[in-house]
């Protein structure tokens, strides 16, 4: 039970020691680093992202809506600390629902709000959210709170113990953990039947799962599988914790050299590193054969197949969706049911991964904006909901009606039992770059596939670039719901629709990033020659503004 602060709450004064204020912000070496009462900030695609010497007090007022959530809520909240794929000297935070999904869009709202008040503003901003949101009776709320393996991340974890505590909401330090074990927890804290809430159950949770599924896979007599894998962890927090679950997966299962592992976070390494300059991370070479990279808080997973000089094939997210995708379709091939299916993307989805998946999957993929909670909001619609960014984000839903004909169903039937256990192998409650890694692994067994037959025998991607271009105001770029089309700045639109016409079968948008200060280059074309001109025609536009 929590110990939930439970009169009244404007009985209570809100103090925020000095180091939390803006006008102290003391970092993670003790040092003031004062932010300007004006200086705004904005819950952004996941949550709020900065030099780590900024977020202080971002998190310590993060924290406390974190706990006035938890209490609204009655239920367990949780509290992210990372910058994932961004560099060491970043960090972030962000808070969790109760379903272990991301915040709803109302209370990002309250967020940005609480944030941006100046120090004199603070105190009246927290009692006039209290007046409008708080439950005086909160039992069981509770805020749950990991880092990453960030040098900032254990001051920052002070930083929000002492914001839940300004109305003693109860707080638990889970200490370094990876994104998606800290959404997993607070969906078990909240509904213990979905599963143990402890690391150790997390770890319990896949492993048996994937063995059991493991034995039920009956790979191919000309199998080119090997259950050999290069793993680039980031150097961040995929390194220590997949070890941990690794203790009850043995080699018989997975064979795993582990590659970046306590160096510089995300540099020259890592999913986002990888997707993005397409070359090998460091160390690694040429002879490495099946390689995939994690990025710094393990939510995402690319894999690739080193080719010559540096270069490599990437199979990203879209190839792991559709890989996924035709394992789960070719399972309900043998089984009698009306589940619905559907496929998840965004822009930023190779052409090629579409087509397949409406010209052999027989399924219209559903393009959505950037952003995981897009993309999930858009799965849980369907039975059974794949979805994936390209840079390797993304996981499986599935239904109450999927529980009760499947994960319900006791028939010896080999598909469902396989159902059954892939759906537990994959972490439906957010993309989770270990448990991906798992499901892949078994269905490159199944098929009996190397990482090239994988590469070739679905699909081949079109030549694509992403450049990132740095801006002073991203706020300035507009785009359509769909992210493809800018409205604003007014024209811009016309000069990029003049490139695209110049090559065929081509595509590109340009569009403001929600992370990072910067505009996204994407393009698409026949060559890789005519992919790289159109994407460097579209930065020169964005440099010329
Ligand atoms: C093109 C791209 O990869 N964008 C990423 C990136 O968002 P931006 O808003 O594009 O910066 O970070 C998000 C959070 O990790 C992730 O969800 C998203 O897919
Ligand atoms: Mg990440």
């Amino acid at each position: 039970m929590g110990q939930a602060y439970s009169g009244m709450a404007d009985s209570l004064p809100v103090k925020v020691p000095a180091i939390y204020s803006r006008n102290q912000n003391v970092n993670h070496n003790g040092q003031q680093s004062p932010i300007a009462q004006d200086e705004k900030f904005a819950y952004g695609t996941a949550g709020f992202r900065n030099n780590a010497d900024k977020l202080t007090f971002i998190v310590f007022r993060c924290a406390y809506l974190a706990g006035l959530r938890a209490r609204q809520q009655n239920q367990t909240i949780g509290l992210m600390i990372t910058a994932s794929h961004n560099p060491a000297c970043d960090n972030g935070v962000k808070i969790v629902d109760p379903k272990g999904d991301m915040l709803a869009a109302d209370w990002e709202k309250y967020a940005t709000e609480l944030v941006n008040s100046t120090d004199d503003q603070f105190p009246t901003a927290v009692r006039a959210l209290e007046v409008k949101v708080n439950k005086t009776f909160a039992p069981n709320a509770k805020v749950v709170c990991a880092i990453d393996t960030r040098e900032s991340g254990k001051h920052l974890m002070n930083a929000a113990k002492a914001g839940v505590a300004i109305f003693n909401v109860e707080f638990e330090n889970h200490g370094i953990l990876t994104t998606p074990q800290l959404h997993y927890l607070v969906k078990c804290n909240n509904e213990p039947s979905f599963g143990r809430p402890s690391e150790f159950g997390y770890y319990c949770t896949l492993a048996n799962a994937f063995k059991k599924l493991h034995h039920l896979t009956n790979e191919p007599e000309e199998s080119n599988y090997s259950n050999k894998l290069v793993l680039d962890c980031a150097n961040g927090v995929g390194f220590p914790r997949f070890q941990d679950l690794l203790q009850l997966i043995d080699e018989r299962y997975l064979n795993i050299e582990f590659r970046n592992e306590n160096g510089e976070l995300n540099f020259g390494c890592g999913a986002d590193f990888v997707k993005i300059s397409q070359v090998l991370p460091a160390n690694f070479n040429s002879n490495d054969e099946k390689c995939a990279s994690f990025d710094g808080d393990a939510d995402r997973l690319i894999y690739f197949k080193p080719t010559s000089d540096n270069k490599i094939n990437l199979l990203d997210g879209d190839k792991i969706a559709v890989l996924l995708a035709t394992y789960i379709k070719d399972q309900l091939k043998n089984i009698e049911t009306d589940l619905t299916f559907g496929i998840i993307q965004t822009a930023y989805a190779n052409g090629s991964s579409s087509r397949y998946i409406e010209e052999k999957l027989g399924v219209i993929p559903e393009i959505v904006p950037t952003g995981v909670k897009n993309l999930h909001h858009a799965a849980i619609k369907y039975d059974i909901g794949v979805y994936f960014e390209a840079n390797g984000h993304g996981t499986v839903v599935f239904s109450e009606k999927f529980d009760e004909v499947i994960r319900r169903n006791s028939s010896e039937n080999l598909s469902i039992q396989r159902l059954q256990l892939i759906s537990r192998v994959i972490n439906e409650v957010v993309g989770d770059a270990f448990a991906d890694l798992l499901a892949v692994e078994i269905v490159l067994r199944h098929y009996g596939w190397s990482i090239e037959d994988w590469n070739e025998k679905l699909y081949k991607d079109v030549p694509n670039i992403q450049i990132k271009v740095p801006v002073e105001d991203r706020s300035i770029f507009k785009t359509t719901w769909e992210e493809t089309t800018l409205i604003e700045p007014s024209g811009i639109q016309d000069l990029i629709n003049a490139e695209v016409e110049k090559y065929s079968n081509s595509r590109a948008f340009i569009r403001p990033s929600g992370t990072e200060n910067i505009v996204r280059v994407y393009a698409e074309a026949d060559t890789v020659e005519d992919t790289e001109k159109l994407g460097r025609s579209l930065e020169n536009i964005v440099k010329s503004l």
